[in-house]
């Protein structure tokens, strides 16, 4: 089973991924971008370049989400494991159908899916920590592009269209809690998860 983790930066992602390693010791835990190739080496550098180009910045994830498909996330399922990801595909159809939203693309996010649809490998559960622009970015430091709460502003929205669509997907979990009672909430949220599967 592949569960994934999303939300905006600064909303908690890597702190409950992390401290999800200990509840469970059999499960893979992996990351978008990666942190283990040199396709995710790639993007940190889009990440980090101002200029980017936006168009050459999307597909450089979606290099990076095909190798990560094919490297980990595939073996692993065909293990029977237990994935947990530290974003995924729906970061691409929040976040650069954002930073797409004024280029010559008509439909910036249905674009993006559909790069994805013909090999991805859809999560079959996805927990949104959900926060405001505004904390999001004053947590994260915004220390890059993505990290500005204007810019937030317009990915979160972009989440809520994706859960307006696929309502069953996705557990929403109010991130302005505490770290505790976040983890808490995820914790009970995946063992719901695992129960009804
Ligand atoms: N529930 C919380 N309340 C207050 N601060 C938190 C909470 N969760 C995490 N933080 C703090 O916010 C900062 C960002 O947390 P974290 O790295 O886990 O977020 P993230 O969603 O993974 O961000 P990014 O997507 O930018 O990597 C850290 O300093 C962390 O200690
Ligand atoms: C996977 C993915 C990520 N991003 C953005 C979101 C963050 O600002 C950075 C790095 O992610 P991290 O969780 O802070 O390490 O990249 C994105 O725009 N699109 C994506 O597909």
């Amino acid at each position: 089973m592949l569960v994934t983790l999303e939300g905006l930066d600064g909303s908690g992602k890597t702190t409950v991924w992390e401290a999800l390693h200990d509840a469970y010791p059999d499960a893979v835990f992996t990351r978008e971008p990666t942190s283990d190739s040199w396709y995710g080496e790639a993007v940190n550098r889009a990440i980090d370049d101002d200029d980017a180009d936006p168009l050459a910045t999307l597909f450089l994830f979606t290099a990076d989400h095909a190798d990560h498909l094919s490297r980990v996330v595939r073996p692993a399922l065909a293990d029977g494991n237990l994935v947990v990801s530290d974003r995924y595909s729906d970061s691409r159809y929040a976040y650069q159908a954002a930073a797409l939203s004024d280029s010559d693309l008509r439909r910036p996010m249905e674009y993006i899916m559909g790069i994805h649809a013909a090999f991805t490998r859809p999560p079959d559960k996805t927990i949104y920590l959900d926060v405001d622009p505004e904390t999001a970015a004053a947590r994260s430091g915004a220390t890059n592009k993505f990290e500005q709460a204007a810019y937030l502003a317009d990915v979160r929205a972009n989440y809520e269209r994706l859960i307006d669509a696929e309502p069953e997907r996705f557990v929403r979990v109010d991130a302005t809690q505490s770290p505790e009672d976040v983890l808490e909430a995820v914790e009970a949220a995946l063992e719901e998860i695992l129960a009804e599967q």
